[in-house]
C-alpha cells in the first residue's frame, strides 16, 4: 500500500514545488515508484519543474471524470523510470468541480499503484489545500525562516492538528541561507517551536534550485549541495536515520 504525502505551506513561494520535484526524483532514484501530483489548480508548475510539460496532457480531473485511466494520465519521466507526474487541471477561478469523495477514490487507486505520492498543494488554505490534505497519510509543512512564513505555517498546523496525529505532521525549513549559519540552530529551533512539529529536513538556499526548476532539469544532475538535502529527506521518508547536513 503506497503512502500519500501532502506538501503544504500556507505562505506562497516557500519551496513546495521544488520539494515535490526533487524529493520525488530522489525517491525514484531510490527505486520507489513515485507519483508527483500537482494540486495547484490555479498556478500549476510542477510539470515545468520536472520537464514534463509536453508529456502531461491529461490531468487528475480527467482521471476522476473517467476520460482516461490513471496510468494513461500519469506522465513518465524519461530519465527516472520510477518517477511519474499527474498534473493539475487549470481553473483560473480557483474552484474545481471535484468533490472530496472523488479525490479520496483517486488517491485510493494511487495507493494501489505507487509506493509514494507527493501532492504539491497550492499556497493558502482553499480547495486545492483541502483536496491535497483530505486523504493524505501525512503532511509536510514547508516554511522559510521569515516571520510571515512561520506565522502562516503555524496557522496551517492549527488547521491540520485536528485531523492528523503528531506522528504524521512534519516540518521542513527551506531556503536556509549560509549567512544565517551562526544563528542556524536557534533559527531552526524557533521554526520547530513556532510550528510545533518534528523536523524532517532543512534545505539550503541555492541558486541552482531555480536554475534547474526553470529548465526542467533534475537538480541532482547538476548540483550535489541542495540536491543532497532533498535526498536526505527522501531517505528519512523511507525510514532511514540520516543526520542533518551541514549548510
Ligand atoms: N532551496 C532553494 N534555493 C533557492 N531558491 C529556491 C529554493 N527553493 C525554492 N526556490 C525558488 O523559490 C521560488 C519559489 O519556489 P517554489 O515554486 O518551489 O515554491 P512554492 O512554495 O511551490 O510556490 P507557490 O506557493 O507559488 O506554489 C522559485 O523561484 C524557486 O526556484
Amino acid at each position: 500500500m503506497g503512502k500519500i504525502i501532502a506538501v503544504v505551506s500556507g505562505k506562497g513561494g516557500t519551496g513546495k514545488t521544488s520539494f515535490t520535484a526533487n524529493v520525488g526524483l530522489a525517491l525514484a532514484a531510490l527505486g520507489k515508484n513515485t507519483l508527483c501530483l500537482d494540486c495547484d489548480i490555479t498556478l500549476r508548475n510542477l510539470d515545468l519543474a520536472l520537464g514534463l510539460t509536453d508529456k502531461a496532457l491529461m490531468d487528475f480531473s480527467d482521471v476522476i471524470a473517467g476520460r482516461c485511466s490513471l496510468s494513461d494520465a500519469a506522465a513518465d519521466h524519461p530519465k527516472y523510470p520510477g518517477l511519474h507526474l499527474l498534473t493539475a487541471p487549470l481553473s483560473p477561478g480557483g474552484q474545481l468541480d471535484v468533490t472530496d469523495e472523488q479525490m479520496r477514490q483517486l488517491l485510493d487507486q494511487v495507493r494501489q499503484e505507487y509506493d509514494y505520492c507527493l501532492i504539491d498543494a497550492p499556497a493558502g488554505l482553499g480547495q486545492g489545500f483541502r483536496l491535497a490534505t483530505g486523504c493524505a497519510d501525512c503532511v509536510v509543512v514547508i516554511t522559510t525562516t521569515d516571520a510571515s512564513a512561520l506565522r502562516d505555517a503555524q496557522h496551517t498546523v492549527m488547521l491540520l492538528d485536528k485531523r492528523f496525529t503528531t506522528e504524521s505532521l512534519f516540518l521542513v525549513v527551506g531556503r536556509v541561507q549560509k549567512k544565517l549559519l551562526r544563528a542556524l540552530h536557534s533559527t531552526i529551533d524557533d521554526a520547530m517551536d513556532a510550528a510545533g512539529l518534528p523536523l524532517l529536513g532543512v534545505v539550503p538556499e541555492d541558486g541552482d534550485v531555480p536554475y534547474a526548476l526553470n529548465r526542467g532539469i533534475p537538480l541532482r544532475d547538476i548540483n550535489y549541495y541542495a540536491a543532497r538535502a532533498y535526498e536526505n529527506i527522501a531517505r528519512r521518508i523511507t525510514g532511514h536515520q540520516v543526520p542533518l547536513m551541514r549548510i
